[in-house]
């Protein structure tokens, strides 16, 4: 089924055109990862969907509902977290979410929100002690509050340190298991990497790269690394790779096979390939490659 649904979306900010007529789509319990360079149109496409702004054309439907038309059927079934949260600086964690409890229908219990958050140590805390990623993690507790059936997380992690960072992945994780649709905007590709099941690229209001995660990066092969032993001509390899000083790449749709080929080869002639490392395409290789092919 198909939870949102965002076609030919477009939006200015006084005659700048921020998205440029955008169409995808986010299937129950997926987690898609919105992601682009700042100010490619993330948080705009998020906001039109959370219902804050209104798009100027193209329709946009969150279970199956108007984000502006039905706003209050889509709130009680929707979880926000935004870039700019506005909490009472003197308010303590546990009163901050006893607040928005009030206002949440059938909310989660406090202890729980706070748990799932990873903020179970610092109730009492006041908000203005909390750390960067601390606020994060106070958000993620109010926007999980109403069991939501979508969450918005834009760029939920920015200031968390490693490990609290792991943690709310796990959150992330359990909760599209538990079929909670999750659109998510991150600029730290591993996240998306780890998390989406499917992904657009916006850039200057437009996408650039869409699909389901794992086809797109397979798709663009891989690479096998390696040093190149002494006196050893590159062209005297079973494959043609890339030199950069005494570091030879292999470019391949297949990494694995490629690195059997150049093994054996290695093999048969006494030779060791010190440094090997064989890797399918990352995020990161799909950014760069579409950097090279805008300039
Ligand atoms: N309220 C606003 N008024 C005018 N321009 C705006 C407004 N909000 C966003 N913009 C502009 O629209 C463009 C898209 O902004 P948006 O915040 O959607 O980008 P983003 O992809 O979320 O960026 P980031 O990764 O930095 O959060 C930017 O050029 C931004 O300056």
């Amino acid at each position: 089924m198909t939870t949102i649904q965002v076609n030919g979306l477009r939006k200015s900010y006084q005659g700048f055109e921020a998205v440029k007529g955008i169409s995808f789509e986010v299937s129950e319990g997926e987690v898609f990862a919105l992601l682009g360079r700042n100010g490619a149109g993330k948080t705009t496409t998020m906001e039109v969907l959370a219902g804050f702004q209104r798009a100027d054309a193209g329709s946009v439907r969150v279970l199956g509902l108007d984000p502006v038309a039905d706003r209050a059927a889509v709130r009680q079934r929707v979880g926000i977290m935004l870039q700019e949260a506005g909490f009472f600086p003197d308010l303590t964690v546990a009163q901050t979410v006893d607040a928005w409890r009030d206002f949440t229908a059938a909310p989660r219990p406090r202890d729980e929100a706070i748990e799932l958050a990873g903020l179970a140590g610092r109730p009492g805390t006041k908000v203005r002690q909390l750390s960067g990623g601390e606020k994060r993690r106070l958000d993620l507790a109010l926007a999980l509050l109403g069991r939501p059936d979508v969450l918005f997380l834009d760029e939920p992690t920015t200031g968390m340190d490693p490990e609290a960072r792991r943690n709310t992945w796990a959150v992330v994780r359990d909760l599209a298991r538990q079929g909670t649709t999750i659109l998510l905007t991150t600029h730290y590709l591993e996240e998306a990497q780890q998390l989406a099941g499917a992904m657009a690229i916006m850039d200057q209001g437009e996408i650039v790269a869409a699909g389901g995660m794992a086809e797109t990066l397979a798709a663009r092969g891989g690479r096998v690394a390696f040093r190149l032993p002494p006196r050893l001509d590159p062209g005297d390899l079973p494959l043609p790779v890339t030199v950069d000083g005494e570091h030879a790449v292999c470019h391949a749709e297949h990494p694995d096979l490629a690195a059997q080929t150049l093994l054996s080869w290695a093999a048969e002639r006494g030779l060791r390939l010190p440094g090997l490392e064989v890797r399918t395409a990352t995020l990161e290789d799909l950014f760069l490659d579409l950097r090279e092919s805008a300039r």
